[in-house]
Order: structure tokens, then sequence, then C-alpha cells
């Protein structure tokens, strides 16, 4: 593992890994995945944040449900929520915990639901039941940490009702990310944002987001992506990066020097 020097790293700041649900689709991928994680947290607290999106859409279709996105969200009908959860919360969570443990590191699979913590509410309403996380703290993820365990944590929320909700995982994690007042990094199955020749740009900004999602170069998932990383490095005042996962070694290289993927700065940078 390359030496992790980074500000970020070197004053603690847990460091919350994002990875996209296709990441679930390869045994091996997810083993050198949490090989990886499981050198890095040696020194460092880690919090994975899992999507699955492409598992849920599979076993919607199995079930002839046809699901569909709207602004790169799925709608969820309170009917479709028993099985965006059981995919979610349940398959797709348990398959990541199932695989640390294979490698000897210990995880634990929460959800945003977890702990009377993280309170969401639903930002639009012909979305169905997707969740925005509102506010939130984090006692049980620091528990977690506190006592050497890995929190992997899936995207299903709730509301102050007790309604399950569907969250973007990207949404989720960069929730996260504030509430531990932490460093983001989300893999995904692309090196980076691509430019129209689909090559990685090394550095995003808001207003070349802006003019690539207006350009539709940055389209589907990455439009979320992108502008809630925006947000978020705003908010933290801190780099976000965007790596593949099949290169999980990646991750401390961009921590030491940032020199691969996407590197989205905070706004008024
Ligand atoms: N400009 C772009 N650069 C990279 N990926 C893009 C771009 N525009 C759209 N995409 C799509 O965004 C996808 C990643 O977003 P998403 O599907 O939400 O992934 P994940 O599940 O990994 O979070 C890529 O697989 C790609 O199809
Ligand atoms: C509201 C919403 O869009 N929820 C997502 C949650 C999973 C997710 O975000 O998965 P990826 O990170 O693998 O795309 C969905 O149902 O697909």
């Amino acid at each position: 593992m390359s030496e992790i020097t980074s500000d970020a790293l070197t004053n603690s700041k847990t460091l919350v890994i994002k990875v996209g649900g296709a990441l679930l689709e390869s045994a091996e991928s997810l083993t050198e995945f949490f090989s990886e994680l499981k050198k890095i947290r040696q020194q460092h607290k880690v919090v994975v944040v899992h999507g699955g999106g492409a598992l849920v859409q599979q076993l919607l279709a199995d079930l002839g449900i046809k699901s569909e996105k709207k602004n790169g969200l799925r709608i969820t009908p309170a009917e479709h929520i028993p099985y965006v959860v059981g995919g979610l919360a349940g398959t797709a969570n348990k398959q990541m915990v199932s695989s640390a443990t294979a490698i000897g590191d210990k995880a634990v699979g929460i959800s945003l639901a977890d702990g009377a913590e993280i309170i969401c509410t639903v930002p639009d309403a012909d979305l169905g039941c997707v969740g925005q996380v509102e506010s939130g703290k984090a006692d049980l993820v620091n528990t977690l940490l506190d006592a050497g365990y890995l929190p992997v944590i899936s995207s299903i929320g709730t509301d102050a009702n007790g309604t399950l909700l569907n969250v973007n995982a990207d949404q989720a994690a960069e929730a996260l990310a504030k509430i531990l007042n932490g460093q983001l990094i989300l893999l995904s199955d692309v090196d980076g944002i691509l430019d129209g020749e689909k090559k990685v740009i090394s550095t995003m900004t808001k207003s070349l987001a802006a003019q690539l999602i207006e350009a539709q170069v940055i389209t589907d998932g990455m439009v979320v992506k992108v502008n809630t990383a925006i947000e978020t490095a705003t908010t933290l005042g801190a780099p976000i990066g965007i790596l593949n996962w099949r290169y999980p070694q990646l991750i401390s290289q961009w921590l030491a020097d940032q020199s691969c993927g996407t590197t989205v700065v905070p706004a008024n940078s």
C-alpha cells in the first residue's frame, strides 16, 4: 500500500467510501476491495456506503415489475418498497458483509434507518418513497468504529413516521460524510468523469459540471453523483474523489496525491 499522507487522513478524518452496486456482481472484485480496505483500516477509520441499483433493477424485472428513473433517481411506488428494501438492505448489504468476513475483516451491516439517528424526508412526491437525508448524527457508526468494526451501510432510510424510503446511495454517502465531517470517495464502474472523447477529467469544478450536464456529456447516474459531490465538497471544504472500484489500490493513491480518477473540488476553490 502506498503511504497515505494527505491532510484529510493525517488529521484522522473518517474515510467514507461509497461503492456502486455493480461491484456486487464480481466476487473477485469484492475480495480485492475488502482486502484493500482491511489494509487501510490498520491506519484509519473507514465507513462503507453501498448502492445496488443494478441488483434492484434485475430483481424488479424478474418479478415482472417495470421500474423507471427520473433525473437519475428511481421512482419508487410504495408497493415496490418491499423489494427495494430486500435487495439493498438485504441481499446487497449481506453480500458485502459476508465478503468482508471471508477475507478476515469484521464488518457490520446496517442501513440509514438503524440507531434512530438519521431522519429522511420525501423531496418530491412524484418519486414515491424516495428519501433524502435531512439531518442526523452518527453515534452508532462511531460506536462501531471505536469497537474496531467496519460499518457497511445500505441506503435504506426512514422518515419520522417510520415509513421506509429508498435513498440514492451517492446522496446517502454524501450525507454521512457531512454528518461525520469525513473524507469522501465515490467508487463507480468508470475511471472517473469522462469528457466527450471518453477521457478522464482530472479536476471537476461546479461550472465545468454545469456545462457538461447541459451538453449531455454527463448523463444518468453521473448527474446525481457530480451535483451532490460538488455540494458536499463545498460543505466539507475538501475535495472528493471519483475512482473505479475495479482498482481499489487507487484509494490510497488518491488520498496521497489525488493523481488518479476525478477530483471534485469545492465550488468556491
Ligand atoms: N460523463 C460521464 N462520465 C462517466 N460516466 C458517465 C458519464 N455520463 C454518464 N455516465 C454514466 O454514469 C454511470 C455511473 O453512475 P451510476 O450508474 O450511478 O453508478 P454507480 O452505481 O457506480 O454509482 C457510468 O456507468 C456511466 O454509464
Ligand atoms: C432513489 C434511488 O435512485 N435509489 C437507488 C439506490 C441504490 C443506488 O443508488 O445504487 P447505485 O449506487 O448502485 O446506483 C436505486 O434504487 O437504484
